[in-house]
């Protein structure tokens, strides 16, 4: 058996470290993007086969080899095909939450206030109204527009843009109200949207409590950076939904806190 000779200085570049750091931030991101999703078993297969292959190549075990050479080579299709609606998520997420980001900030730049900032009176009126909305347990689905554009989802419902008022958002929730379907979209100091459809969370791991309401709170937030607020209309339990996790049944105090440290956070 030939032995391989083993290279004493093993020359690494800057630019291969700027190599590895980005396929292992990309790796990162694709983890990010499908954990707790079925997607996540099929990439771990997937990468399995390509070390194989590798140590394979390395081997120079020529049949196995070329067959598993073959295999990845329809892998990328296959890839394709398979994780379509990861690709669709990810490009949506790279969209939206990327490209707008450059959008309100060169908007704010040129008109010097951030449009889809909430103001404190505002946001204590959206408080008030998830009290009001939770002790008569009355469902509801509150998105709040931060940097992601949710045009999309707007669109998918009734545009109102009217003034935000507790009243209002009570209203539009009220069982026979023709609008209390789907969710409401805040858009800085309007109720931008009404009975507008959410996608829903692919996320398997969910709590078997968790309805439709919850579902799509959640997949709005693994999506964009929208925080969604949901309240139960089983248990009158307020949650709030951010960057693809849920803090179910908070108190309003909590609310209060964490709408205002997120918000905070964005300006
Ligand atoms: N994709 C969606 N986008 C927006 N709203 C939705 C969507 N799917 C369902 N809803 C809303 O959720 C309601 C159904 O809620 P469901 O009872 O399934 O949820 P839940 O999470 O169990 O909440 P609850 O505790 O209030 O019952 C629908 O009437 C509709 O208003």
């Amino acid at each position: 058996m030939e032995l391989l000779p083993i290279p004493l200085f093993i020359h690494v570049r800057v630019l291969d470290i700027v190599d590895i750091v980005i396929v292992a931030f990309l790796l990162y991101q694709i983890y990010l993007l499908i954990r707790g999703t079925a997607a996540i078993k099929i990439f771990s297969g997937i990468v399995l086969l390509y070390f194989i292959w590798l140590v394979v190549k390395a081997l120079n075990m020529e049949l196995l080899g070329s067959i598993l050479g073959q295999v990845i080579g329809v892998g990328v299709i296959a890839i394709i095909i398979v994780f379509q609606q990861e690709i669709r998520k990810f490009l949506l997420l790279l969209g939206s939450r990327y490209t707008t980001k450059g959008k309100s900030a060169l908007e704010s730049f040129l008109l010097g206030t951030d449009q889809n900032e909430v103001s404190q009176t505002n946001l204590d009126a959206i408080v008030k109204a998830c009290k009001n909305l939770s002790e008569t347990k009355t469902g509801a689905l509150i998105a709040i527009t931060r940097n992601s554009e949710l045009e999309v989802y707007s669109q998918t419902g009734d545009i109102i843009n009217a003034e935000l008022s507790s009243r209002l958002l009570e209203n539009i929730f009220f069982k026979n109200s023709p609008l209390h379907d789907g969710a409401a979209i805040i858009k800085g100091n309007k109720i931008h949207a009404a009975r507008c459809v959410l996608p829903i969370s692919e996320n398997l791991n969910l709590p078997p409590n968790f309805g439709m309401r919850h579902k799509s709170a959640l997949g709005l937030t693994e999506v964009t950076d929208a925080l969604v607020i949901v309240v139960s209309e089983e248990t009158g339990k307020i949650s709030l939904a951010d960057n693809g996790s849920i803090d179910y049944g908070i108190s309003l105090t909590d609310l209060k806190d964490k709408l205002e440290q997120k918000l905070q956070a964005k300006r």
